[in-house]
Protein backbone atom coordinates (compact mmCIF):
# COMPACT_ATOMS: atom_id res chain seq x y z
CA UNK A 1 0.00 0.00 0.00
CA UNK A 2 1.15 3.46 -0.64
CA UNK A 3 0.58 6.15 2.03
CA UNK A 4 -0.18 10.10 0.22
CA UNK A 5 1.41 12.84 1.62
CA UNK A 6 -0.50 16.20 0.58
CA UNK A 7 1.98 18.90 0.79
CA UNK A 8 1.05 22.36 0.21
CA UNK A 9 2.68 26.40 0.82
CA UNK A 10 1.51 27.42 4.18
CA UNK A 11 1.93 31.56 4.61
CA UNK A 12 5.66 30.85 6.25
CA UNK A 13 6.42 28.25 3.12
CA UNK A 14 6.13 25.62 5.80
CA UNK A 15 4.85 22.08 3.98
CA UNK A 16 1.97 20.29 5.60
CA UNK A 17 0.80 16.95 5.48
CA UNK A 18 -2.52 16.06 4.48
CA UNK A 19 -5.51 13.55 3.28
CA UNK A 20 -3.53 10.74 3.93
CA UNK A 21 -4.75 8.31 1.52
CA UNK A 22 -3.87 4.37 0.20
CA UNK A 23 -2.99 2.99 -3.01
CA UNK A 24 -2.11 -0.52 -4.31
CA UNK A 25 1.96 -1.15 -4.20
CA UNK A 26 2.64 -3.04 -6.75
CA UNK A 27 1.05 -1.14 -9.92
CA UNK A 28 2.83 2.33 -8.18
CA UNK A 29 6.26 4.05 -8.14
CA UNK A 30 8.77 3.63 -5.23
CA UNK A 31 8.36 7.74 -4.88
CA UNK A 32 5.87 10.05 -7.00
CA UNK A 33 6.95 13.72 -7.02
CA UNK A 34 4.18 16.27 -8.10
CA UNK A 35 4.76 19.91 -9.08
CA UNK A 36 7.58 19.92 -6.72
CA UNK A 37 9.19 23.31 -5.44
CA UNK A 38 11.66 24.40 -3.25
CA UNK A 39 13.47 27.63 -1.97
CA UNK A 40 16.26 28.33 0.15
CA UNK A 41 16.74 31.55 1.37
CA UNK A 42 14.56 33.41 -0.78
CA UNK A 43 16.52 31.51 -3.88
CA UNK A 44 13.86 28.79 -6.46
CA UNK A 45 15.90 25.93 -5.90
CA UNK A 46 13.61 23.31 -7.44
CA UNK A 47 10.63 24.06 -9.56
CA UNK A 48 7.70 22.34 -10.84
CA UNK A 49 9.35 19.08 -10.51
CA UNK A 50 7.37 16.35 -11.96
CA UNK A 51 8.98 12.72 -10.93
CA UNK A 52 8.71 9.10 -10.84
CA UNK A 53 11.34 5.89 -9.38
CA UNK A 54 9.37 2.57 -10.19
CA UNK A 55 11.04 -1.09 -8.24
CA UNK A 56 14.01 -2.22 -10.40
CA UNK A 57 14.41 1.50 -12.17
CA UNK A 58 18.32 2.39 -12.50
CA UNK A 59 17.57 6.55 -12.78
CA UNK A 60 20.03 9.22 -13.13
CA UNK A 61 20.05 13.02 -12.18
CA UNK A 62 22.66 14.68 -14.27
CA UNK A 63 22.93 18.71 -14.26
CA UNK A 64 25.52 21.33 -13.68
CA UNK A 65 27.18 22.51 -10.78
CA UNK A 66 24.44 23.95 -8.33
CA UNK A 67 20.92 23.02 -10.42
CA UNK A 68 19.43 21.79 -7.31
CA UNK A 69 20.19 17.77 -7.86
CA UNK A 70 21.45 17.14 -4.14
CA UNK A 71 18.43 19.17 -2.84
CA UNK A 72 16.35 16.82 -5.07
CA UNK A 73 17.98 13.76 -3.56
CA UNK A 74 17.19 15.48 0.56
CA UNK A 75 13.34 16.96 -0.83
CA UNK A 76 12.63 12.90 -1.88
CA UNK A 77 13.99 11.92 1.07
CA UNK A 78 12.41 13.98 3.13
CA UNK A 79 15.03 15.97 5.15
CA UNK A 80 14.30 18.96 3.90
CA UNK A 81 11.71 21.57 3.79
CA UNK A 82 8.97 21.61 0.09
CA UNK A 83 7.62 25.35 -0.52
CA UNK A 84 4.71 23.83 -2.88
CA UNK A 85 4.09 20.15 -4.35
CA UNK A 86 2.79 16.66 -3.02
CA UNK A 87 5.17 13.52 -2.77
CA UNK A 88 3.84 10.19 -2.59
CA UNK A 89 5.92 7.49 -1.00
CA UNK A 90 5.27 3.48 -0.63
CA UNK A 91 4.15 3.11 2.33
CA UNK A 92 7.12 0.16 2.90
CA UNK A 93 10.12 2.77 1.60
CA UNK A 94 13.20 1.82 2.96
CA UNK A 95 15.87 4.33 1.22
CA UNK A 96 19.55 2.76 1.66
CA UNK A 97 21.43 6.67 1.07
CA UNK A 98 25.07 7.27 0.00
CA UNK A 99 25.70 10.64 0.90
CA UNK A 100 28.10 13.05 -1.38
CA UNK A 101 30.67 13.60 1.68
CA UNK A 102 30.98 11.96 4.51
CA UNK A 103 34.02 13.09 6.33
CA UNK A 104 35.53 10.37 8.89
CA UNK A 105 38.77 11.70 11.33
CA UNK A 106 41.77 9.52 10.22
CA UNK A 107 42.70 9.22 13.70
CA UNK A 108 39.60 6.89 14.82
CA UNK A 109 40.35 3.86 15.23
CA UNK A 110 37.21 2.61 13.70
CA UNK A 111 37.15 -0.24 11.60
CA UNK A 112 34.35 -0.90 8.89
CA UNK A 113 32.72 -3.34 10.78
CA UNK A 114 32.66 -0.80 13.62
CA UNK A 115 31.47 1.79 11.45
CA UNK A 116 28.71 -0.52 10.06
CA UNK A 117 26.95 -1.07 13.19
CA UNK A 118 26.90 2.84 13.62
CA UNK A 119 24.49 4.08 14.80
CA UNK A 120 22.80 1.32 15.18
CA UNK A 121 24.40 -2.44 15.79
CA UNK A 122 23.66 -4.75 12.76
CA UNK A 123 24.10 -9.37 13.03
CA UNK A 124 27.44 -10.04 11.97
CA UNK A 125 25.69 -12.48 8.94
CA UNK A 126 23.73 -9.25 7.88
CA UNK A 127 27.29 -6.85 8.07
CA UNK A 128 28.95 -9.93 5.92
CA UNK A 129 26.23 -9.62 3.25
CA UNK A 130 26.29 -5.97 2.98
CA UNK A 131 30.21 -6.29 2.37
CA UNK A 132 29.56 -8.89 0.17
CA UNK A 133 27.12 -6.87 -2.02
CA UNK A 134 28.99 -3.80 -1.79
CA UNK A 135 31.94 -5.58 -3.00
CA UNK A 136 34.27 -5.18 -0.24
CA UNK A 137 33.34 -8.63 1.44
CA UNK A 138 37.43 -8.96 2.91
CA UNK A 139 37.60 -5.69 4.68
CA UNK A 140 35.43 -5.97 7.42
CA UNK A 141 38.10 -5.64 10.11
CA UNK A 142 40.00 -2.79 7.70
CA UNK A 143 40.39 1.03 9.18
CA UNK A 144 38.66 3.19 7.71
CA UNK A 145 41.40 5.45 7.29
CA UNK A 146 42.94 2.27 5.54
CA UNK A 147 40.66 1.84 2.83
CA UNK A 148 41.03 3.75 -0.70
CA UNK A 149 38.69 5.82 -2.19
CA UNK A 150 36.64 3.38 -4.03
CA UNK A 151 36.84 0.83 -1.09
CA UNK A 152 35.49 4.14 0.94
CA UNK A 153 32.71 4.82 -1.30
CA UNK A 154 31.92 0.46 -1.11
CA UNK A 155 31.86 0.75 2.44
CA UNK A 156 29.61 3.86 2.35
CA UNK A 157 27.42 1.90 -0.03
CA UNK A 158 27.15 -1.31 2.22
CA UNK A 159 25.86 0.86 5.36
CA UNK A 160 23.13 1.98 3.31
CA UNK A 161 22.33 -1.48 2.10
CA UNK A 162 22.42 -2.75 5.59
CA UNK A 163 18.64 -2.11 5.94
CA UNK A 164 17.62 -4.08 2.80
CA UNK A 165 16.70 -1.03 0.66
CA UNK A 166 13.92 -1.07 -1.87
CA UNK A 167 15.23 2.61 -2.97
CA UNK A 168 19.30 3.25 -3.24
CA UNK A 169 20.34 6.94 -3.65
CA UNK A 170 23.19 7.68 -4.63
CA UNK A 171 24.97 10.98 -4.48
CA UNK A 172 27.67 11.45 -6.87
CA UNK A 173 29.05 8.06 -5.11
CA UNK A 174 31.85 7.52 -7.74
CA UNK A 175 33.71 11.09 -6.99
CA UNK A 176 37.25 10.44 -6.96
CA UNK A 177 37.52 6.97 -8.71
CA UNK A 178 39.16 6.83 -11.54
CA UNK A 179 37.22 5.14 -15.08
CA UNK A 180 37.54 2.31 -14.11
CA UNK A 181 37.09 2.24 -10.71
CA UNK A 182 33.62 4.16 -11.93
CA UNK A 183 32.59 1.15 -13.96
CA UNK A 184 33.36 -1.32 -11.67
CA UNK A 185 31.16 0.74 -8.98
CA UNK A 186 28.60 1.43 -11.50
CA UNK A 187 28.66 -2.19 -12.24
CA UNK A 188 28.33 -2.99 -8.55
CA UNK A 189 25.55 -0.98 -8.49
CA UNK A 190 23.72 -2.73 -11.17
CA UNK A 191 24.47 -5.97 -9.47
CA UNK A 192 22.60 -4.73 -6.28
CA UNK A 193 19.93 -3.51 -8.65
CA UNK A 194 19.59 -7.27 -10.13
CA UNK A 195 19.79 -8.90 -6.52
CA UNK A 196 17.70 -6.64 -4.44
CA UNK A 197 14.75 -5.83 -7.32
CA UNK A 198 15.65 -1.85 -5.57
CA UNK A 199 15.44 0.79 -7.40
CA UNK A 200 18.50 3.16 -7.57
CA UNK A 201 18.89 6.68 -7.77
CA UNK A 202 22.21 8.45 -8.07
CA UNK A 203 23.53 11.42 -8.78
CA UNK A 204 26.48 11.48 -11.20
CA UNK A 205 28.88 13.56 -13.22
CA UNK A 206 30.08 10.69 -14.87
CA UNK A 207 28.35 11.50 -18.25
CA UNK A 208 29.82 8.62 -20.04
CA UNK A 209 29.31 5.77 -17.56
CA UNK A 210 25.64 7.56 -17.50
CA UNK A 211 25.10 6.53 -20.94
CA UNK A 212 25.70 3.23 -19.90
CA UNK A 213 23.94 2.38 -16.90
CA UNK A 214 20.99 4.02 -16.18
CA UNK A 215 17.56 2.99 -17.50
CA UNK A 216 16.40 6.16 -17.71
CA UNK A 217 18.19 10.30 -17.27
CA UNK A 218 16.97 12.96 -15.30
CA UNK A 219 18.48 16.18 -16.83
CA UNK A 220 18.23 19.17 -14.14
CA UNK A 221 19.05 22.30 -14.08
CA UNK A 222 16.91 23.93 -10.87
CA UNK A 223 13.49 22.09 -13.47
CA UNK A 224 13.65 19.37 -15.29
CA UNK A 225 14.67 20.61 -19.14
CA UNK A 226 14.39 17.01 -20.42
CA UNK A 227 13.98 13.00 -19.21
CA UNK A 228 13.98 9.68 -20.47
CA UNK A 229 15.99 6.84 -22.04
CA UNK A 230 19.71 8.19 -22.40
CA UNK A 231 20.03 8.28 -25.88
CA UNK A 232 17.63 10.32 -26.33
CA UNK A 233 18.33 12.59 -23.51
CA UNK A 234 22.08 12.83 -24.93
CA UNK A 235 20.58 14.04 -28.53
CA UNK A 236 17.94 16.51 -26.58
CA UNK A 237 19.05 20.42 -27.34
CA UNK A 238 18.41 21.35 -23.89
CA UNK A 239 20.60 18.26 -22.82
CA UNK A 240 23.19 19.73 -25.03
CA UNK A 241 23.05 23.17 -24.11
CA UNK A 242 23.87 22.55 -20.68
CA UNK A 243 26.68 19.82 -21.67
CA UNK A 244 27.96 20.53 -25.30
CA UNK A 245 27.84 17.82 -28.34
CA UNK A 246 31.03 16.32 -27.42
CA UNK A 247 29.19 13.57 -26.40
CA UNK A 248 29.85 10.91 -29.24
CA UNK A 249 32.17 8.67 -27.62
CA UNK A 250 29.27 8.24 -24.93
CA UNK A 251 26.61 7.60 -27.73
CA UNK A 252 28.82 5.17 -29.26
CA UNK A 253 29.56 2.98 -26.19
CA UNK A 254 26.31 3.30 -25.10
CA UNK A 255 24.73 -0.45 -25.36
CA UNK A 256 21.54 -1.08 -23.32
CA UNK A 257 21.14 -4.56 -22.39
CA UNK A 258 16.96 -5.27 -21.95
CA UNK A 259 17.07 -6.03 -18.39
CA UNK A 260 14.05 -8.10 -17.27
CA UNK A 261 12.17 -5.47 -15.05
CA UNK A 262 9.96 -2.77 -15.46
CA UNK A 263 11.23 0.72 -16.70
CA UNK A 264 8.42 3.12 -15.69
CA UNK A 265 8.66 5.99 -17.87
CA UNK A 266 11.61 5.15 -20.33
CA UNK A 267 11.05 6.45 -23.29
CA UNK A 268 11.28 9.16 -25.81
CA UNK A 269 12.74 12.56 -22.99
CA UNK A 270 9.24 14.35 -21.62
CA UNK A 271 10.02 17.82 -22.32
CA UNK A 272 8.96 20.13 -19.57
CA UNK A 273 5.49 21.57 -20.04
CA UNK A 274 6.42 24.37 -17.94
CA UNK A 275 8.55 27.15 -19.95
N1 LIG B 1 21.23 24.55 3.12
C1 LIG B 1 21.40 25.43 2.14
N2 LIG B 1 21.50 26.74 2.38
C2 LIG B 1 21.66 27.65 1.39
N3 LIG B 1 21.75 27.31 0.09
C3 LIG B 1 21.66 26.01 -0.22
C4 LIG B 1 21.48 25.00 0.78
N4 LIG B 1 21.42 23.79 0.17
C5 LIG B 1 21.56 24.04 -1.15
N5 LIG B 1 21.70 25.36 -1.37
C6 LIG B 1 21.88 26.00 -2.68
O1 LIG B 1 21.01 25.36 -3.59
C7 LIG B 1 21.65 25.26 -4.86
C8 LIG B 1 21.62 23.82 -5.31
O2 LIG B 1 22.46 23.05 -4.47
P1 LIG B 1 22.64 21.50 -4.70
O3 LIG B 1 23.66 21.02 -3.70
O4 LIG B 1 21.33 20.84 -4.69
O5 LIG B 1 23.25 21.48 -6.17
P2 LIG B 1 23.90 20.27 -6.96
O6 LIG B 1 23.26 20.25 -8.31
O7 LIG B 1 23.83 19.00 -6.17
O8 LIG B 1 25.39 20.80 -7.09
P3 LIG B 1 26.79 20.01 -7.26
O9 LIG B 1 26.78 19.36 -8.61
O10 LIG B 1 27.78 21.12 -7.19
O11 LIG B 1 26.91 19.04 -6.14
C9 LIG B 1 23.06 25.82 -4.69
O12 LIG B 1 23.07 27.15 -5.17
C10 LIG B 1 23.29 25.78 -3.21
O13 LIG B 1 24.13 26.81 -2.79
Amino acid sequence: MLYYINIAATEKGTAVARSPTTMSAHTQPLIRATDLHVRIGGNAILEQINFTISPGEIVTVVGPNGSGKSTLLRALIGSIELSAGQIERQSDLRIGYVPQRLHIDPTLPLTVRRFLNLPKRHRASEIQKALERAGIASHRDVPMAGLSGGQFQRALMARALLDQPNLLMLDEASQGLDQTGTADFYRQVEEIRNDLGCGVLMVSHDLHVVMRAADRVVCLNHRICCQGHPEDVSADPEYRALFGTDDEEALAIFRHDPHNHPHGETGHPQKRAQS
